[in-house]
Order: structure tokens, then sequence, then C-alpha cells
């Protein structure tokens, strides 16, 4: 009898227990999605003077709805105001794609005490960079298999206000090993990273040319991108020159003749005998090779737009430091303008501008690479011994913006150079614009808007001094990042959940 009433409660009690969890479960969803935006609803729309679109800059609305893009409404089809709930109208100030970083380091897991996807992905948000791209070295252990690459997604979950991405690394270990790099590629790398100098971090060493071409011949099958950092050591110039001791660590000059523009050319001259295989109809057809952070702006770049002219599936990224200063103006002993390849004399400033401009440099990135201030080597200053990296994530847009405006910069090229372009180098094709049906990633700035960057003024990278922007003014103040339609950021406020996810590439996509 006691077995009989058993069996009937028991579907009862199945059918309660079930209640219990969907009304649990979605509790908690509406309590999370609370959490992770600013805002109480997921409907909206974003009114303003200046929406930039692939289309051109608008005047207008754009609705968002679950995350996404639903409509944009220009301002002379006003009938979309009538039964409308929720509007933020930002007025004159500027409504652009958010920025999509592919060039960051964000040390974590295994160096956090350098950045850490908490800080590094606040400041991100606080600076418009609604996506970024992690690289696979300075955290520990290097992102060099799939189970490293797993340690990192389980470092970022719950810890990232931004979206994250990640490069898997091509080193020696690995080149050869198609295995080992499939199981990299099939656990999430959006794509590759490789060096052809010493990278400061033991546990990543360099590539040569046939390791790179192994790598590229297996991408190709993924149509990811390899990315290159492009310099090769020149024994008849360089460091060498200084054996007899006669030089200054503390001057700024010493440092830039220690990796002179030679170092560049002599990298990418290799890599364009390469890059030669992804023509179509060639062997490595479908691999794309991208130039990271590029500084020279004389033969290095002739050898990249001739590839470019012959068909090849190459691009090439500059960063902000290398826009915004030259080797004149760093004083003594300024470690914080250290970086590799190094920042030139202002002529070559000139000329990265033009290329920028003319379309043969192809987008930006910010190449943030903190580390401890100790390693900085401020107090003593020795240009030779110091950490190279240049900490900026948080300030690439309005630095970008500053200093760009005396070429008479749009909003519509950096949307390009700093959107559109690194989402198709990433492959993220629902980023990178401002369209109906892409995911609603979106800073809200205003250009016009000066302000200094002093020790009151709010930073949330791990360590603000040694970054190379502070004590500067700039232009251009973030007011709101949105990402996937969650408002992460408004006026020196983060939402108090961190719900970014990481980006992972789907198999052979
Ligand atoms: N280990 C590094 O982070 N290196 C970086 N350092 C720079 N750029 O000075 C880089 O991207 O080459
Ligand atoms: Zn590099
Ligand atoms: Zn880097």
């Amino acid at each position: 009898m006691d077995n009989m009433l058993l069996w009937r409660v028991f579907p009862l009690l199945t059918l309660l227990a079930s209640f219990l969890l969907l009304f649990y479960v979605q509790n908690s969803s509406k309590l999370s999605h609370k959490e992770c935006s600013l805002l109480p609803y997921q409907h909206y729309w974003i009114t303003s003077k200046r929406i930039v679109t692939p289309q051109g800059v608008v005047s207008g609305a754009v609705e968002i709805k679950e995350g996404k893009f639903v409509s944009i409404v220009k301002e002379e089809d006003r009938h979309w105001n009538s039964k409308v709930d929720h509007i933020l109208d930002y007025g004159d100030a500027v409504v652009m794609p958010g920025l999509i970083d592919v060039h960051v380091h964000l040390d974590d897991p295994g160096r956090a005490e350098w950045e850490g996807f908490p800080s590094g992905t606040k400041a991100a948000a606080a600076g418009g960079i609604t996506t970024l791209v992690d690289m696979p070295l300075n955290s520990f252990p290097s992102t060099v298999s799939e189970e490293t690459l797993k340690l990192k997604i389980k470092a970022a979950e719950e810890r990232i206000y931004v979206d994250v991405g990640f490069w898997g690394g091509l080193v020696p270990e690995n080149a050869f090993n198609s295995s080992a790099l499939e199981g990299l590629l099939n656990a999430g790398a959006l794509g590759l990273k490789s060096f052809m100098c010493p990278s400061g971090i033991n546990d990543f060493p360099m590539t040569n040319v046939s390791h790179i071409k192994e790598g590229l011949s297996v991408l190709a099958k993924y149509r990811r991108p390899l990315l290159v950092h492009a310099e090769v050591q020149q024994d008849s110039e360089g460091h060498l020159e200084f054996k007899d001791g006669s030089y200054d660590v503390r001057s700024y000059s010493t440092y830039l003749k220690t990796r002179p523009p030679s170092w560049e050319e002599a990298a990418i001259k290799e890599l364009v005998t390469v890059t030669k295989d992804t023509r179509i109809g060639g062997l490595a057809e479908g691999a794309h090779l991208h130039i990271v952070h590029l500084s020279d702006s004389s033969s290095s770049l002739d050898l990249i737009k001739e590839a470019k002219r012959g068909g090849d599936s190459l691009t090439v990224e500059t960063c902000p430091h290398y826009l915004a200063f030259s080797a004149e103006e760093i004083l003594d002993g300024d470690t914080r303008f250290k970086c590799s390849p190094p920042i030139r004399n202002a002529a070559n400033k000139e000329k990265l501008w033009e290329a920028l401009l003319e379309g043969h440099i192809d987008m930006l990135s910010s190449d943030h690479s903190p580390t401890a201030p100790e390693l900085k080597l401020l107090d003593e200053g020795n240009f030779l011994r110091a950490w190279g990296g240049i900490s900026s994530l948080q300030f690439v847009l309005p630095v970008t913006w500053s200093y760009g405006r005396k070429y008479g910069l749009t909003l519509e090229q950096l949307a390009l150079w700093w959107s559109e372009r690194p989402a198709k180098l990433a492959r993220q094709e629902l980023k990178g614009a401002i369209s109906v049906g892409n995911q609603a990633d979106i800073v809200v700035w205003e250009p016009d808007v000066e302000f200094d960057l002093n020790d009151k003024y709010p930073v949330y990278l791990k360590h603000p001094s040694i970054s190379a922007y502070m004590g500067s003014k700039l232009s251009g103040r973030v007011l709101a990042t949105f990402v996937r339609g969650n408002l992460v950021y408004r006026e020196g406020k983060h939402a108090p959940a961190a719900c970014g996810v990481p980006i992972l590439a789907r198999r052979k996509d």
C-alpha cells in the first residue's frame, strides 16, 4: 500500500520540482540581466544627431531589442516616435559602434598583478571598447594549446565587463604539430599570433619563416588569421654597436638605436615571401597574415603596399602611440614610452598618418602591454632594462581623435579603423557596425569635451602610473558604453555584474 502511494505522489513531486526550478531559473536570469546593465529594460531607442553607420553619419534613432539593432530610422522619417516607451536622447553626442581592440595583453591568469580581466575590461568599457582580443603571451601559461586556452576561458568567467576573444600562440613547439594547432583552433582561438624576435617572455619563444608557413597552412583550412610581431634582429646594426659601453641608458635615443627600422624591414621582407601563398589559387589560399603594430613608415610600408597590390591576403595595424608621440619628445628616463618596435622620429609619424589616411594601414589597435610598475624601472630610467610595452587601453579613442583632428580625421574613419576592419580581422560578422541585425555594441562620446588625464581622473587600469598618457590633455569624453545592448558603463559607473562573454570561434567557420 505504501509503495502504491509513493508511485502516485512521485510524478506530482517531480512536476512540483520542475516548476520550482523553472521559477528559480527565470528569476535568476532576470536578476542577472538587471546586474549586467545600468538600464532596467531591454527594448529601447537611442537618438542622436550623429549616429555613425556604414552608410554615413545620420541624425535619427536606433532601436535596440534583446541585445541587437532592430531598426535604424533617420530624423526625416520621424513616425517611429509615436509609440516608443524608452528613449535615451544623446543630442549632439556621437553614437558609434563600440571599439574592437584586436591587440591587448590582459596577462590573466598567471600575471594578473600586471593587469587582469576585471581591471582591463573595466578600463576598456570606460574607454568605449566593447570587444577586445587577448594576446596569447604575458599571461602564464601562454595560450599555446587547447588546455591553456581553456584556462584562459575559465579565468575570464564572470570577470569580464566587455566581450573578449583569444588569439592562440604559434610557437616552435606546436608549429609542426598540426593536431596540436587544430586542437587550439577547435577550442575557439580566433587565430594565431607569433613573434619573429624574442618576445620578452620565456615560455613564448620566437618563430622563423618555416614555422610561420606551417601555421598558415593549418589556418588556411579554418580561414582564420595569423598575426605577426614583425621584427628580426639584425646583428650588423642595433645592439652590437653598443659594445664599448659609451652610451647613456637613460636616453631614449640609445634605445631607439637598438631597434632600427631595418629590423622591421627584414621581417616583412621574409613575410611577403610567405604571403604570396595566400593569393587566390596559392598553397595557403584562405589564410590571412596580419602585421601587428607597424612603426616604420618607410621601406617596411613599401613592402606591404607592394604585396597587397599583388593580391596577398595581408593587413597591417599601427597603434595610437606611434601616431601621438615622436622620439624627439621622449624625456630622458621616461620608460613609460618604451615599446617595441620603438616610437620613431616625427617625420616617421607624419608618414604613418599619411599611410593611414590613404588606406595603406588598415586598422588601429592599442597593443596595451602593461606590467608591474617595478619592472618599468621608472626611478632608474634605464631604457635598455625596463619592460617594453605601452599602457593605453582606456585612452585609445580620445588619443586617436585628439591627435588625428589636425589631419582632418572623420568619424567614419574612426569607425572603420577601430570597429569595422578589426571585426573583419577577428571574423566577427555581427560586430563592428551599427547595422540592423548586428549586436548592439555602442560607444556614446563627446568629441569636443576636453579633460586632463591627472590623478583625479577615474582610471580603471591596474597601474595608471605607468601609462604614457597620464599628464596629458585629451579631447573626446566617453559618456556611455553598451555591450550587446547592456549599458555596461555610464559616466564613471560600471554595471554591477561582469557580463561580457568569451568569444570563441566555431569549429572550422
Ligand atoms: N611581451 C609583450 O607584450 N610584448 C609587447 N611589447 C611591446 N610592444 O613593446 C609586444 O606586443 O611586442
Ligand atoms: Zn609585439
Ligand atoms: Zn603586443
